[in-house]
């Protein structure tokens, strides 16, 4: 199966994408950024494609949330995987020697605190972790650090400086899994992804909200989102489980009638939060 991730060997995509296929014969296709994996899925270039959508200390990639919507894509799972961040630089330097730090915006965030007691490095966002080590090692920048995984480290045989950089210890990534269809189920679905625009009246979401309440629907997450071409209007991205799948149909039934839009992103089983 060809599995296309943002990033490159060594990259967490590349750990997520490894995790959730374990055990089926996977090919890694890497992209360069999101909307180019986005592309590619919508195209049906791809068996998958993997894209990280929210994270437990830097939050939510909102950018992907507008990727999924304007390629339609569709969402046939989730992982979550614990994110541990390393500094890694040339052999022989510490932090403090340090004057740039490379890479994914989203990994800067998670280690703010860490990089907070050197104020002199200069952080440069860049495609993804594992190649801003390969980058600082090609161009050989000395004075330049990366963070990435170990694994990252070791591919590249760059030195680790410190390990467990992330501000919080309890740091997880959630991976959706999509493609440019819904698969045909062979399962119940546990989870959904729904994209929802109320009308623009008094208690409107407050109605949609005590219509999952009335049918037992748990959500686990709610995103608000521009509407293009509507300043200040918005659409909630939202995330729901069940312990009943007629439940969350009655839901839907339910919800049509009360909004301007219900659009169903992806209908699956959901992801194990782990707990180390
Ligand atoms: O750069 C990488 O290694 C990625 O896989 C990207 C990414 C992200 O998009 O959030 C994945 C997981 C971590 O949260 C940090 C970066």
């Amino acid at each position: 199966m060809e599995i296309g991730i943002q990033g490159v060997e060594g990259s967490f995509h590349n750990e997520a994408a490894s995790a959730y296929f374990e055990g089926k014969e996977i090919k890694i296709q890497p992209f360069h950024d999101f909307r180019s994996l986005a592309q590619a899925i919508n195209a049906k270039q791809l068996d998958y494609g993997v894209m990280a959508i929210e994270n437990t200390i830097a939050g939510s990639i909102l950018p992907n949330y507008a990727l999924i919507n304007e390629y339609d894509l569709k969402i046939t799972g989730e992982i979550y995987t614990r994110i541990e961040m390393t500094l890694i630089a040339h052999k022989g330097k510490t932090a403090a020697d340090l004057d740039q730090v490379f890479s994914h915006p989203m990994a800067l965030l998670q280690c703010a605190d860490f990089l907070a007691d050197y104020p002199q490095i200069k952080l440069t966002e860049y495609d993804d972790t594992a190649d801003s080590v390969r980058m600082i090692r090609d161009k050989q920048l000395l004075n330049a650090g990366a963070i990435a995984s170990k694994r990252a480290a070791e591919l590249f045989n760059m030195e680790i400086l410190n390990t467990n950089i992330e501000t919080n210890k309890k740091n997880y990534t959630r991976f959706l899994i999509m493609k440019s269809r819904m698969n045909g189920q062979d399962h119940k679905p546990q989870k959904a992804s729904l994209r929802v625009i109320t009308k623009h009246d008094p208690g409107s979401l407050a109605d949609v909200l005590q219509i999952f309440k009335l049918h037992g629907i748990n959500l686990t997450k709610i995103q608000s989102m521009p509407i293009l071409g509507k300043p200040y209007q918005y659409a909630f991205n939202i995330d729901v489980v069940w312990e009943d799948y007629d439940n969350y149909k009655d839901a839907l039934h339910a919800l049509n009638s009360k909004v301007e839009l219900v659009k169903v992103h992806g209908e699956y089983i959901k992801g194990n939060i782990p707990t180390v």
